[in-house]
This record gives structure tokens, sequence and C-alpha cells, in this order.
């Protein structure tokens, strides 16, 4: 169980997001997305009659049936009793959306026997996905672009991290070739943020990585920039625990890019690859992770120990689409609320770098906001447009 962190943290209230509402964005996860993911992860590796059942189960159980428990042997299983108080035998569609897609994806791990005691143990279901990725021509031509990094400015290192973002896998299963089309940078607060690093350099900085390959590549590159310009004196590279929305960044991921990069084309490629290599030996660059980065809850919630790792950073980098749902609360927020206003309560300043691929955003000007609405698109979750924000803590 996590112990809380104490803190006055006051925040406006929003409706929160549920996948009860046919014809939306995550009625359309639940029922369009997973299916098909679960198709997919059932064709990759070759799971027996009984995970399969298990997975099948699942998905029934997600889409048509009432939450159930972990099993009683499971080692979280008491910590999810508790987060789940009150939604246990309720439809999946009325629990907060951000809680059920949580907990289907520590599911699917307990399905397929990720945390059993047989021989699937600790085998990542989405492995084959990643391990195509990042063996693939895309992350070639990512470090083909490296032969020229001294030439390289630091906001085309940024832009490279932010739209790395659209290559996450569980948005492509719906999406086709994520984000397709022509990009828009909504909110660009990247200045805000060179100019926090400029004015504390050689500190502590943060970054929550997201996806794998397409994305954590040029995560690493900044990283490595950031290191190199003496911007940061250190880095903690925060990644998952355990395999979580298909594509998310765990231990693994970091040491395969890592071993990409030294073993790339072209040299410049290679010498970030050996810099990182011996940052991590050296301890400048420390890849941590923590039980609450699979969590089902907002990081306004998160424990005493986790907040006092944040709170030493002169900036956390916090990437992609689900940490900026809960960096500001998977809530219906009037789009122009202020992204300081909800926020604020990081025990650290903090940049979110994030093309948009849900319902929630906040810190946009009106009239933005109403160009976009009068358009065909479904802007906040095509993965074409994009925000830098910042907040800046004082
Ligand atoms: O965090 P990421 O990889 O940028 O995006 C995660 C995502 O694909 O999954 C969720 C829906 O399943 C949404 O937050 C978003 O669409």
């Amino acid at each position: 169980m996590f112990t809380p962190r104490e803190v006055e943290c006051h925040v406006p209230t929003a409706p929160v997001i549920r996948s009860n509402v046919p014809g939306s964005f995550a009625w359309s996860v639940f029922h369009e997305r997973h299916p098909e993911l679960v198709q997919r992860v059932l064709r990759a590796l070759p799971y027996g009659p009984g995970e399969r059942a298990r997975v099948e189960q699942l998905l029934a159980e997600s889409t048509s049936g009432v939450l159930e428990p972990l099993p009683e042997s499971a080692q979280d299983g008491a910590q999810w009793l508790a987060w789940g108080e009150g939604l246990w035998g309720r439809p999946w569609g009325e629990a907060p959306f951000l809680w059920a897609e949580s907990y289907f994806y520590r599911r699917l791990l307990e399905a397929t026997g990720y945390f059993g005691a047989g021989a699937w143990r600790g085998v990542d279901p989405f492995a084959p996905f990643k391990a195509a990725e990042l063996g693939g021509a895309s992350v070639d031509e990512e470090l083909a672009a490296l032969a020229d990094l001294d030439g390289l400015q630091a906001e085309v290192l940024v832009a490279s991290a932010l739209w790395g973002n659209r290559a996450d896998l569980s948005f492509q299963i719906t999406a086709g070739v994520a984000g397709a089309g022509a990009s828009e940078l909504l909110v660009d607060e990247g200045a805000l943020l060179w100019a926090e690093l400029k004015h504390r350099p050689g500190g502590l900085v943060c970054l929550v990585a997201d996806n794998a390959g397409r994305e954590l590549l040029p995560d690493l590159v900044l990283i490595d920039f950031l290191l190199r310009q003496g911007l940061a004196g250190r880095v903690v590279l925060y990644v998952k625990p355990q395999p979580y929305f298909v594509s998310d960044a765990t231990m693994d991921d970091v040491l395969a890019t890592v071993e990409r990069l030294r073993n790339a084309q072209p040299d410049a490629a290679r010498e970030v690859g050996r810099r990182l290599w011996q940052a991590m030996r050296g301890g400048e660059l420390d890849v941590r992770t923590h039980a609450f980065f699979c969590a089902p809850l907002p990081y306004r919630e998160m424990p005493a120990d986790l907040a006092a790792e944040f709170g030493a950073a002169v900036m956390t980098v916090m990437k992609g689409d689900l940490n900026y749902r809960r960096l500001v609360g998977d809530q219906l927020w009037p789009p122009t609320t202020a992204f300081g206003e909800v926020a604020g309560c990081f025990p650290s300043s903090v940049a979110a770098l994030r093309t948009l691929k849900s319902d929630v955003i906040v810190g946009m000007d009106e009239a933005t906001v109403s160009r976009l609405d009068g358009s065909d698109e479904a802007w906040r979750t095509s993965g074409r447009h994009a925000v830098v924000q910042v907040s800046v803590r004082t």
C-alpha cells in the first residue's frame, strides 16, 4: 500500500471521464481498440488454451460484464481491492476511464501469466510489437538524422521528443498511421522550459517516459543533450515497472534502445549510445521506476516517497497523453482552464510534451478552441495536434 503524501492541493472540479457513453472516445477504446488489441496479442505469441481463454474472458467481462477483483493470490490484490472500493460488481463503463483502462492492462498481465509461477512469467505480451518497431525502418530514419547531431538545436530535440509521442502502438490500433497528416502545435511554451533549465543549470531533471521505440529514442537523445550541455547535472528517467498500455517503456526497452544506439549508423548515433551507457554506469543517468506509474490514479495522489523524488528536480518533463491525463486529472475541463491551475500541485516545475490522443485538454485560448470545434476533425483525439505546456514552481 502507498503512503499518501500530505499536501494541500486545491484544484477546481470537472466531470470525470467514464467509458459508458456509446460513441465517445472512451467507449471506443473498450469496444473497438481493446478487441483488436486482444486479437493481436493472441496472434503475436503462442499462448496456450488457458491463457487464451482467460484473455477472451477478460475482453467479454470488460465490454459486457462487471468488474471482478484480481485473484487472492495476486501480490497487489489487496491494493487493487482498495483502489476499486465501491466499483466491484459494477459494469466497467461506470468506473473512471483512467481507472478502468489501468485495471484492464493489469488484468491482461494476469490472464497471460505475467505474474504467475509458470513459464510465461515475466514475458511482455507486447514485446513482439515493440521489437518490430525498434528494428524497423522508421527508427533507422531517426538514427540517420543524428548524423548532424551537433547542428541540431535544443528546440529541434524537444520537437522530436514531442512528436515521437505519436508513435504509440495502442493508439495506432484504431488510428492507422498515428496522427497522419499535417500537424499543429497548439500551445508552445518550450521557451519557458529552456529558460528554466538555463536559469538553474546542473540540477536534477526528471523525465517520465511514455512509449518505447520511436518515442524513447528521441527522449534518450534529449537526455544526452541535457547532460552534455550541463543543463542537467543528473537525469532520472522514469519507466513503467511492468508492461502497460501496449508500448509503454520498461527497463527492458531502455536497455534495448541504448543497445540499438550503440550499434547504429551513423557514428554520431553510436556516440550517443556510448555516452548514455557511461552515464548510466556513472549515475548521471538514473533509470528508475515505481509501482505508482501503473496505478489508476492522478499524479496529485502520488505517494510521499515519489513526491520527494520529483520535489528535488529543477524540472520534470512529462511525456505523452496518458501522463497528461494523470497530471491534470482525467476530467472534462473547460479547455481554457489554466494549465498551472490543474497541474500546479506537482512537486516540481513540470513541462508536458503531449500529442492529443484523448478528450482531456487545458491551457487553450478561446479563439483556437472555437476554430477547432468548428472544424470537422476530432481534434482532441486525432493525434495531429500537440502541446508543450509548462508550469513553473516558484
Ligand atoms: O500515453 P500515450 O501513449 O501518448 O497515449 C495513450 C493512449 O493511446 O491510450 C489512451 C487510450 O487508450 C489514451 O491516453 C491515448 O489515446
